[in-house]
This record gives structure tokens, C-alpha cells and sequence, in this order.
């Protein structure tokens, strides 16, 4: 059997990697797709061969021919624009963050159990060979008993004022929402549940949002999470590094493949191959989740805990936060 998808949305990440990934995953059909402007649907169309085009997301919802709709679209639309695919019998894989709150989340959540659909979130770092192999580091005992996870992350783009991504009310914040998302979903995969959030979002003097967000995370399981994110600096680092009191495992670039490990035996550097499309994994579990009936490796429910701890972060400094 093959899943159906519609794709909503067809910009920078759909024309870079999801629509590929779709394409190439042997279960899956790329059966329509939906962006408002009319040229640039026609270009993406051609481009990527897809058989049915609209500029109605409403439209595409109604298509009886399709099965899933992937939410490529900016983050304010996801909440609506998932409950109306759900409404419509469509299952729901929608980009990161989730949505612009935690209450959204759970509409979206609501809409989807309602409707006997089901909701997945683009979290796709999961799926790296180098986090995989972290996990298996953590339950193999290798590093110990687990003590802490760190992640530094940024984007060097100065986006313009009027990008989504740097107006609050479009991305729900700056480089917390946009890139540090994926890394609190990775300290949620690999540490459980957290208990108690700590945070400073530092204002960007550009743009209503942050500009670098800093967290401490205290889990159930009483392990500390520490995140700093960045927008606009040269570097741009992709570090991750998860202490343990017998060892210490380190990346400097999460895709880049290399793991150093740290224990008392020594010092070793371990290489996991990069993946060429980073969707393409995050697709294939999707598919397979429709198609034998369990739930997606990222649940809705599990892309609202990114969204609570971001939440409570930007309370925590909503006096420094404008
Ligand atoms: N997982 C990852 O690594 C990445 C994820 N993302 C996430 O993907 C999402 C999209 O980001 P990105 O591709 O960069 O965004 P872009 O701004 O490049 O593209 C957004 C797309 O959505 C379309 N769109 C907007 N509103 C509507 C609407 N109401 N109906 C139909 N189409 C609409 C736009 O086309 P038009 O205006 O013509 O309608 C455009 O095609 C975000 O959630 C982002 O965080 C982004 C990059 C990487
Ligand atoms: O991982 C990513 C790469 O950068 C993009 C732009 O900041 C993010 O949106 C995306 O999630």
C-alpha cells in the first residue's frame, strides 16, 4: 500500500528536502501540493513532477485522493491549518515547532484524536545516526550514570525585519522556536521529561524577539539539560555532549557524523556517515506508522513538551522579553 501526500506549503524546506525525501521514500507518492503563489506552485509543480496543484489549502484538504498532508508552512498557520486537514479525514505530519504555543498544541492534539488521525512532528533529528547512537551510549552504561546533556546552537543569517522567523507574532519567538526546538527534543528523547525550567532570552535589538535564549533544564530523572541558541553569529555551532559520571561523548556537528568519546579507557573517535536528505527517515517512520497502525516516532504529544518547556523559558524572562 502507498500513502497519499498532499504537501502544504513550498518553500525553503519543502523545495530542499521534504518534497525529495517523499519522492524517493518507495511507499510514499508526492500526490499534490498547495502554495498561495500561483507561478511559484507551477515551478514547484514542474520541478518535482507533481500531478495535481492548488493554491486552496482548503482544496487540498478535500481531495479524496490523498491520505497525509505534510504542514510546511510558516509556524502561526500550523494550528489551523492541522485542525482543518484533521476535520477533513487527513492524517497531519507537520513542520517544527509544533505550533506558536502549548495551547495550540493541544487543539491540534484534540482535533486529531477527534478525528481518528494521526498527528506527527518534523522533529527529524531523532533520526541521526550520531543521536542514535547517544541513546545506546546512555542505556548500554557506557557513560555511566547519566549526568548531563549540553547543546549550543546558532544561524549566522541576519534575517530582514520582516521575516517570519524574527516577528513574534508569526514565529512565536527567534532562535529558541526556530533552532533550539530541535534540541529540546533531543534532551526529551534521550533524558525523559523535564521537571523544572530555568531561562534568559536575551532581546534582539532588531527584531521582537530573542536573539539568543539560554536554558537550564532540570529533568525527572534529576539529570540537568543546558541549551544556548543563537541568531545572527558567525559560527554556527552544532555541538551536543551528554556527561555521564564514567564517560563523556561529544559532536561538534550533530549531521557532521563524528562522536568523540571520553571514558576511562581512553579517548576514541567514532564516525557515523551524515544522512544526504535528513527528511528522508523522518517520511519513511511516518509512512510506516499509517501504514501498520502504531504511533509516529514524534507524537503530537511529544512536540507539545518542546513547546511547554519554550513556553515557560519565555515566561521566565518575560521582563527582559518584549
Ligand atoms: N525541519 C527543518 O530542518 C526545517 C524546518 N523548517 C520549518 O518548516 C516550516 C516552513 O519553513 P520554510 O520552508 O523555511 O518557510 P518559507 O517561508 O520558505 O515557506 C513557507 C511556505 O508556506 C506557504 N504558505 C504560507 N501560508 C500559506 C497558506 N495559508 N496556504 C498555503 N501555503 C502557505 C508559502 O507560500 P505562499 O506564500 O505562496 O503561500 C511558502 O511556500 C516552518 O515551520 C519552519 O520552522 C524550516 C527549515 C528547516
Ligand atoms: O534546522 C533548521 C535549519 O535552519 C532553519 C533556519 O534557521 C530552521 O528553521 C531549521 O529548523
Amino acid at each position: 500500500m502507498t500513502i497519499r501526500w498532499g504537501l502544504l506549503g513550498c518553500g525553503d524546506i519543502a523545495s530542499k528536502r521534504v518534497a525529495d525525501a517523499i519522492i524517493a521514500d518507495e511507499r510514499s507518492e508526492l500526490a499534490a501540493a498547495c502554495r498561495r503563489t500561483e507561478h511559484l506552485l507551477e515551478d514547484f509543480g514542474k520541478r518535482f513532477d507533481i500531478p495535481t496543484l492548488t493554491t486552496s489549502a482548503k482544496q487540498l484538504f478535500a481531495r479524496e485522493d490523498l491520505d497525509a498532508i505534510y504542514i510546511a508552512t510558516p509556524v502561526y498557520r500550523h494550528c489551523a491549518q492541522t485542525i482543518a486537514a484533521a476535520q477533513a479525514g487527513k492524517h497531519v505530519l507537520v513542520e517544527k515547532p509544533m505550533a506558536y504555543s502549548p495551547a495550540e498544541c493541544q487543539r491540534m492534539i484534540t482535533a486529531c484524536s477527534t478525528a481518528k488521525v494521526t498527528l506527527g512532528v518534523a522533529y527529524y533529528r531523532r533520526f541521526y545516526p550520531v543521536v542514535l547512537r547517544l541513546a545506546e551510549l546512555i542505556a548500554d552504561g557506557t557513560l555511566g550514570r547519566p549526568l548531563s546533556i549540553l547543546a549550543t546552537t546558532g544561524n549566522p543569517t541576519r534575517f530582514p525585519t520582516e521575516d517570519w522567523r524574527v516577528v513574534k507574532a508569526l514565529g512565536g519567538g527567534g532562535p529558541l522556536m526556530d533552532i533550539g526546538s530541535h534540541r529540546l527534543d533531543l534532551f526529551l528523547q534521550l533524558f525523559g521529561r523535564p521537571r523544572h525550567v530555568q531561562a534568559s532570552c536575551a532581546p534582539s535589538p532588531e527584531h521582537d524577539t530573542e536573539d539568543m535564549a539560554s536554558l537550564l533544564i532540570e529533568f525527572e530523572n534529576r539529570c540537568h539539560g543546558v541549551l544556548q541558541c543563537y541568531f545572527g553569529t558567525v559560527d554556527t555551532p552544532d555541538r551536543l555532549e551528554v556527561v555521564g559520571t564514567d564517560g563523556r561523548a561529544t559532536t561538534e556537528d550533530l549531521n557532521g557524523g563524528d562522536l568523540t568519546i571520553i571514558t576511562a579507557e581512553g579517548r576514541r573517535t567514532e564516525s557515523h556517515p551524515p544522512h544526504a536528505n535528513l527528511h528522508a527517515p523522518l517520511i519513511s517512520d511516518f509512512t510506516d506508522a499509517l501504514l501498520s497502525g502504531r504511533p509516529p516516532t514524534v507524537t503530537g504529544e511529544l512536540g507539545m513538551a518542546t513547546n511547554d518547556i519554550m513556553a515557560t523559558a519565555y515566561r521566565e524572562t518575560s521582563g527582559n522579553h518584549r
